[in-house]
């Protein structure tokens, strides 16, 4: 069985796919496999990563949300040996349509399931949104971590994704997790950025990973079509990733 570990935060530029990308590109270093999925209709991921946006007619997770095709028909593998379901230019639009779906929120937990046994893993990057989107990933996920930039205090957006988790975990997936705030692009020279990051534990009584600090590093990495392990693999960013990932993979 896999376990699937959705990376959200509704605000947008907190690092939500950097993370994804890294943290699955180091689940693959442990010899784990693993799946990533690209929910952004910004596709960001995606691009990122190197892989083609369907434009060869080839299925996308579009495809996937609207049943026409199955997850591994859509799986593309990037230069780090991550498969990746890559999103597709119409995924703005499937929101909208899977709004007159029964049984919406659970379409991506049935389209997972066929394929639980051939990861060990399975990340989602979600969008920055609270939608059908990001509540179907939240339905599928057993984990949940959250990235928040914390120089840009997002402390509102994350009590709507909690209270979004909340929503879920009554509803539709009791057993759903929050593994942890993941503060990024924190400037460990600040006094300021350290503060914030010591606050935020006691704040929401969750477990804090990380932090992530800044490095401008990361910005290299998506023109290059690799995750920040594989552009900078001794950057601080990428040592913080791995020792994330490690974390998760604790036990398993
Ligand atoms: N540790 C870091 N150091 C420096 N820059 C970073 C770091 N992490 C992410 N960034 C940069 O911040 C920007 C936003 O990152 P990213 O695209 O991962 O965020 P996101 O939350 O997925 O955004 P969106 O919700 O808009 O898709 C990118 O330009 C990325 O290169």
């Amino acid at each position: 069985m896999s376990r699937v570990l959705a990376v959200a935060n509704s605000k947008g530029g907190v690092a939500k796919t950097t993370t994804a990308a890294a943290l699955a590109t180091a689940f693959r270093a442990r010899g784990r496999r693993v799946l990533l999925v690209d929910l952004d209709p910004q596709a960001c991921l995606t691009f990122a990563l190197g892989a083609d946006l369907g434009e060869d007619g080839a299925p996308t997770v579009v495809d996937v949300l609207a049943g026409r095709s199955g997850v591994r028909d859509a799986v593309v593998v990037t230069a780090e040996d991550v498969h990746l379901v890559p999103a597709g230019i119409e995924l703005a639009g499937s929101e909208a349509a899977l709004a007159g779906v029964p049984d919406r929120e659970t379409v991506l937990r049935r389209a997972l399931a066929e394929v639980a046994g051939d990861y060990d893993d399975v990340v989602l990057d979600c969008s920055p949104s609270l939608g059908l989107l990001t509540v179907g990933a939240l339905t599928a996920a057993d984990e949940v971590l959250v990235p928040l930039a914390a120089e840009m205090l997002g402390h509102r957006a994350v009590g709507q994704l909690l209270d979004t988790v909340a929503d879920v975990r009554a509803h539709l997936n009791p057993s759903l997790v929050v593994v942890g705030l993941l503060p990024t692009m924190v400037d460990l020279r600040g006094a300021h950025a350290r503060a914030v990051v010591d606050d935020l534990g006691p704040r929401y009584d969750l477990p804090v990973l990380g932090p992530v600090p800044r490095s401008v590093r990361v910005a290299e990495a998506p023109a290059r079509g690799l995750s920040v392990l594989g552009a900078a693999g001794r950057s601080s960013a990428a040592q913080a990733y791995r020792q994330v990932a490690d974390r998760l993979l604790v036990g398993r």
